[in-house]
């Protein structure tokens, strides 16, 4: 931490996004469709990491996106965005999603994901990122929980590429025996 100019709070960039959920956001069963709710994950990252980058921003990955309760037509989404770390290039951002009724006052957490922005200079190429400042407890336990995120993600991409390039169908079809499909080669 030398660059002690170049550094801006979490609670700058910080970002709430609320919208209705209306009718023409439903899929055939009436629940809020998954893909609209991605969208708006994808808006709030993109306002959260360019408010702190300073610059536009573009998503690389997209994690922990588990659907847990549908949302239905008429509640108020919010979308809650905090940068929860940065590389030299990248951003991690925290996006918690609740879902109001707002007849009853009732309010659900639908999930929690994080989503890994990369800024990008004029000349399209990655541009370094201002520094976090972290000024509460909860922001530094946010940060060191990203850096464990980030190293499970890459033993995980690793451990994927080589069990992929270990796999010989011959000596696994065996394994199929215990699934619902059938062998028709
Ligand atoms: C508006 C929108 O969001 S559009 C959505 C679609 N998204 C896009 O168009 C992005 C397309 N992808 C790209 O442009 C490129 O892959 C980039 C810019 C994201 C990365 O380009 P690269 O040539 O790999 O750049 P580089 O190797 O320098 O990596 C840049 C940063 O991305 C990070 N990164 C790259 N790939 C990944 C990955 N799979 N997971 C997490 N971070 C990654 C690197 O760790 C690095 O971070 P750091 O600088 O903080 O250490």
């Amino acid at each position: 931490m030398t660059d002690t100019q170049n550094y801006r709070t979490v609670s700058y960039s910080q970002t709430t996004l609320t919208e209705l959920m209306i009718p023409s956001y439903a899929n055939f069963g009436g629940k809020i469709h998954g893909g609209i709710l991605l969208s708006l994950m994808d808006k709030v990252a993109y306002a959260c990491s360019a408010k702190h980058a300073g610059n536009y921003c573009v998503t690389v990955t997209v994690e922990g996106v588990h659907f847990l309760q549908p949302v239905e037509v008429g509640e108020l989404v919010s979308l809650k965005a905090s940068i929860n770390y940065v590389g030299n290039t990248s951003l991690m951002v925290g996006i918690r999603v609740i879902a109001e009724n707002v007849k009853t006052g009732k309010i659900k957490h639908t999930n929690t994901s994080y989503f890994t922005m990369v800024a990008k200079g004029d000349d399209d190429k990655p541009a370094q990122v201002p520094g976090l400042t972290l000024e509460t407890r909860e922001d530094a336990r946010r940060f060191l929980e990203a850096i464990r995120r980030r190293e499970l993600s890459q033993r995980y991409q690793t451990e994927l590429a080589n069990s992929k390039t270990r796999l010989s169908v011959e000596t696994e079809l065996h394994k199929l025996q215990d699934y619902r499909c059938q062998i028709a080669f």
